[in-house]
């Protein structure tokens, strides 16, 4: 297991769950490299809405810069998380959505969920939204804490160095609070496939799924590595 046997669980049960040393310290170091690298080739770019002030970058197809074999091992563990999440949370697609994304000083994210009702079809959509903070170092004074809402309580989640957090895209409402420090951080979602022939998946109710099946509200999906494979994001 790459990440503790709790996690599934954790989310299933539209809990927050934190996984500490995710990126061990040799590999953070490695990830800073490759993060100030496309820094400097200006692959990062503003986000657009003003909820948010953050610089996002893809870093998959990126410019011959960086240390790719970093990123490489960073995205290898998070593809185990999916493979090891699927039992609980049902299939989820090998394409995995990912950006690194630096909040200057001052930076901020206001309380969203990643996953929405829409009427758009779609052939996926967002199932677990994961966050690894890579900030080399970081004390209470920097801020930059998640903030993740139960109802009308919350959690603050401090991003420490290295450590993984994962939750119901759904489900979870969020924000970041604003950083008193540069804060940088890889987030992505694993996605679980819709059926392409109806306008949305968005669970209305949940229920555990049974072996290959698994059901959301009145939606079944079929657990078919073809089906998988053929999705695209
Ligand atoms: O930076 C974080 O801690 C969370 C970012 C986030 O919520 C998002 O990008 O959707
Ligand atoms: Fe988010």
């Amino acid at each position: 297991l790459v990440i503790d046997a709790s996690a599934g669980q954790t989310i299933f049960e539209g809990g927050v769950h934190r996984e500490e040393n995710f990126a061990p310290p040799r590999l953070l170091d490695d990830l800073q490299v490759d993060i100030a690298a496309l820094g400097e080739a200006g692959h990062f770019e503003l986000a657009g809405p003003d909820m948010r002030h953050a610089e996002y970058c893809d870093p998959v197809d990126r410019p011959p810069v960086g240390d790719w074999d970093a990123f490489f091992a960073l995205w290898e563990r998070l593809d185990m998380v999916r493979d090891q999440l699927q039992p609980e949370l049902g299939p989820m697609l090998p394409e995995i959505e990912l950006h690194y994304v630096r909040y200057p000083k001052g930076g901020y994210y206001s309380r969203h969920v990643d996953d929405f009702e829409t009427t758009e079809p779609r052939r996926s959509r967002r199932r677990v939204s994961f966050v690894a903070y890579l900030t080399p170092a970081w004390t209470d004074h920097d801020g930059g804490y998640l903030r993740v809402f139960y109802g009308d309580r919350y959690a603050d989640i401090p991003p420490l160095p290295g450590s993984l957090v994962l939750f119901d895209s759904y489900q979870i409402h969020h924000e970041v609070l604003p950083t008193n420090n540069e804060r940088f951080c890889l987030i992505g979602w694993f996605h679980t496939p819709c059926d392409a022939l109806k306008s949305n998946c968005t669970p209305t109710r949940r229920e555990r799924h049974e072996d290959d099946d698994f059901t959301f509200g009145a939606r079944v999906y079929l657990n078919t590595p073809a089906a998988a494979a053929s999705s695209d994001l």
